[in-house]
């Protein structure tokens, strides 16, 4: 755990520990300090996340599903632990890679995740020499395919209420900041939510969840959000993850325990829309925006 938030915390790209001679310093400190908490949420879910597992199976399943469309590798990496693109990086040169195409799976752009994942990538090829061409999808909050599969979990979700639930969309939350700074993260969820809200024809209320330092993080909170719908008579939550598109720490113990218990304490029954992990249409959706790109071959 702590070695996992000590790199996390050493990216001045996701948070500024004063000036950058002391940033591993103090990354090295807070790690040490969190490393407690973080470990006991990853214990609550099994011991581990499983971020890896199924972003190999998401690798896999575009792989397969590219198949007939021309000659594609499709490897994954992490921006914090392994596999690191340091490591994959060199894989793919020896596989006789020349082009890659970096796909974050991040639908909304935000600084801390995707720009920092870009840059490591883009860094690290620089650094070990590999003279690839990277394309860069940047963002794809209101991709067609991922939306109608989005759309799907949510009138799946519904259909497990007895009576209609309030639709909450929990994003990842960032310290306010960021938004200052013209980080478009917040417009690329109400694309998102919009482009969502056009299929199901449902209003949804947008929170931020996983709040984890001492500055003014987006508001609402996801906690704060419960207690007004509480108090406005609601009795029924169904939570959207609305930035994550695969089952992690996040979801499975933030999500389905932690908010789900809070709900239960205030007298509400909150279930959450099923992850997207490696549904088939999720996976085309990932397909589509691969083949998007201007150099990639045209799909037979
Ligand atoms: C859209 C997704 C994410 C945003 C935005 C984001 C911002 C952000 N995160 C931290 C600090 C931590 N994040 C941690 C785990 C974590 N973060 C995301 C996604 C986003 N983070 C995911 C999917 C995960 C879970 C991965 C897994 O292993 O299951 C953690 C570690 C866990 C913990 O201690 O809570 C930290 C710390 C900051 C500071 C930040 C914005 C600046
Ligand atoms: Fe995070
Ligand atoms: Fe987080």
């Amino acid at each position: 755990m702590e070695p996992f938030l000590y790199n996390l915390f050493s990216d001045r790209q996701i948070i500024r520990l004063g000036p950058w001679f002391l940033q591993k310093f103090i990354a090295r400190r807070i790690a040490r300090k969190r490393a407690p908490k973080s470990r006991e949420s990853y214990r609550k879910i099994g011991g581990g996340s499983p971020i890896l597992a199924i972003t190999k199976q998401q690798a896999r399943a575009l792989e397969e599903a590219l198949g007939n469309s021309g000659d594609y590798l499709v490897r994954s990496c992490m921006r914090y632990w392994h596999p690191f693109a340091s490591e994959i990086l060199p894989e793919l040169a020896r596989e006789g890679v020349g082009e890659i195409i970096a796909l974050p799976l991040y639908p909304q752009y935000s600084v801390a995740t995707t720009g920092s994942s870009l840059t490591d990538l883009n860094r690290t090829a620089d650094r070990l020499k590999l003279p690839f061409t990277i394309r860069e999808i940047r963002s794809w909050p209101d991709q067609p395919q991922y939306i109608r599969c989005l759309a799907g979990r949510i009138r799946e979700g519904l259909g497990r209420f007895k009576s209609t639930p309030e639709v909450v969309y929990s994003a990842h939350s960032l310290p306010q900041k960021f938004i200052d700074e013209g980080d478009p993260y917040v417009d690329d969820l109400h694309k998102t939510i919009s482009a969502l809200e056009k299929i199901t024809g449902i209003q949804g209320h947008l929170c931020y969840q996983s709040r984890s330092g001492p500055v003014e993080w987006l508001e609402p909170s996801t906690p704060d959000m419960l207690r007004r719908l509480a108090s406005s008579g609601c009795r029924n939550i169904l939570m959207v993850p609305i930035s994550f598109v695969s089952d992690h720490v996040e979801t499975l113990y933030e999500i389905d325990m932690l908010y789900r218990d809070m709900a239960a304490e205030l007298g509400m029954e909150l279930r959450s829309t099923r992850a997207l992990n490696d549904d088939p249409e999720f996976i085309g959706a990932l397909r589509d925006l691969v083949l998007s790109q201007p150099s990639a071959p045209a799909a037979m």
